[in-house]
């Protein structure tokens, strides 16, 4: 049986409503996509609490998770993710990449110019509609 993964993953708005995008690197798994960041959910631990503990490490700011905007199951070969997709808004600080190759700001409309995880596909073509 397929493992099953809980994924949280911030949608970060500036005040240019360009949206935040990460670039897995090479030496991450699923490397070279495009993602919202953030990473797996502790047993046990909260949904928000996770996205502010994920962000943190991962960029070195601060958020302020909102809402859930987006949840979904998507099958990869290997395992299976349940990403959910939690509006989010900077706080202290300013995203920098450490583990990501990059970091862009987009706007809706050039959100689907990137290659994107599959697993996102849906949080972005909502954010499309929005
Ligand atoms: N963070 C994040 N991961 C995503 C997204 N979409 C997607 O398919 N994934 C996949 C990539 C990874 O296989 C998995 C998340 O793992 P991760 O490596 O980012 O999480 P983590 O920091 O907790 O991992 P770890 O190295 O500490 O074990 O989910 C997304 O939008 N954000």
């Amino acid at each position: 049986m397929k493992k099953s993964i809980k994924v949280v993953a911030a949608i970060i708005e500036n005040d240019q409503r360009e949206i935040l995008c990460a670039l897995r690197s090479p030496r991450m798994s699923m490397g070279n996509l495009w993602e919202f960041p953030g990473g797996k959910v502790e047993v046990g631990e909260d949904l928000f609490f996770a996205l502010e503990r994920e962000i943190q490490e991962e960029l070195s700011c601060t958020i302020q998770p909102l809402e859930i905007f987006d949840e979904h199951s998507h099958e990869y070969e290997s395992f299976i993710i349940h990403l959910v997709a939690i509006k989010a808004k900077l706080l202290n600080g300013f995203p920098i990449a450490s583990e990501h190759s990059k970091l862009v700001w987009l706007k809706r409309e050039n959100l689907l110019s990137l290659n994107w995880a599959p697993a996102d596909i849906p949080a972005v073509e909502k954010l499309l509609g929005e």
